[in-house]
């Protein structure tokens, strides 16, 4: 099966990586130097330059443009896609429905974790094209189908945009390792792995247990734990996901 990317920005070739295991893909891109210069980086994939008329009739289309630019890519498409797998933020079924053509609709939220085939990855609209919808987004990482658009656009904040605010803890905490006085190395090498095997650890257990586990009584964690309730870490955790899901919902009513 061929999937057609329209799009070469940092989540197509992120895509393709994982996506060219299994299936032939195609890069559709408006400059050909940016071509050229991924299809250096993956050798596999073929290449080519939006038309005017660009015709994706019974094409596997991954629509991967930023949200702002549907209306004017769409306006450059001719003919009825098979199926329209879209990762825009945000952008419903219905908007997608009006503006391009298909027969199915998929709406697809991956992270940036797609490039190391390590995506959590949701997926919602034409149930008939659920099973396939799997198949595919399973070549970069885990894929869970959700019932509703709404959902998608939670999962956006906490699984499209959560890569970004663990990005801050672990800066943070290496930060704060080399404020205390470690080198910035060694303290970015023990931060990695702090997150490999929390990750590990996190397939099988609850977090309050984990944490449960690592607090001694009058330890230093506890020491550590109670500054961060100062800051009510947790609160503008929760407020972060809320800030990003309006604005996943926002995007949508644009
Ligand atoms: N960056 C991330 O972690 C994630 C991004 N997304 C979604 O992925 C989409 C792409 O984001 P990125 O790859 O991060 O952005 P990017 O800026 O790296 O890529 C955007 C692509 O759209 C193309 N484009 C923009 N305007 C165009 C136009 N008028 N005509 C033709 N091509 C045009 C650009 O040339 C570029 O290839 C966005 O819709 C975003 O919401 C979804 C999940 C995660
Ligand atoms: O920040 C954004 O809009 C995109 C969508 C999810 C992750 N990045």
């Amino acid at each position: 099966m061929k999937l057609t990317l329209i799009g070469n920005g940092f989540m197509a070739q992120a895509l393709a990586k994982g996506l060219i295991k299994k299936f032939e893909v195609e890069i559709i891109g408006r400059d050909i130097n940016k071509l050229k210069k991924v299809k250096e980086l993956i050798p596999a994939i073929e290449i080519k330059e939006l038309e005017d008329a660009e015709d994706i009739n019974g094409k596997n289309v991954i629509f991967c443009v930023k949200p702002y630019a549907l209306q004017s890519v769409a306006a450059r498409l001719e003919g009825e896609a098979n199926i329209l797998f879209s990762i825009l933020a945000g952008t419903s079924l219905e908007s997608l429905r009006k503006q391009i053509k298909s027969k199915y609709y998929v709406r697809v939220m991956p992270n940036v974790a797609a490039s190391v085939s390590k995506s959590a990855t949701t997926l919602t609209g034409d149930k008939e094209v659920k099973k396939l919808a799997h198949e595919i987004f399973e070549y970069i990482g885990k894929a869970v189908w959700v019932d509703t658009e709404k959902e998608l656009d939670i999962a956006t904040a906490v699984a499209g945009s959560g890569p970004a605010f663990l990005c801050l803890i672990a800066e943070a905490l290496s930060d704060g390792a080399v404020k205390a006085g470690l080198n910035r190395k060694i303290s970015n090498e023990l931060v990695q792995g702090l997150f490999e095997g929390y990750a590990k650890l996190l397939e099988n257990n609850h977090p309050a247990i984990i944490k449960d586990s690592v607090m001694s009584p009058g330890g230093t964690t506890a020491a550590g734990v109670a500054k961060i309730e100062e800051g009510a870490v947790r609160s503008h955790m929760i407020k972060a996901i809320e800030a990003a899901h309006n604005k996943a919902v926002e995007i949508g009513k644009k």
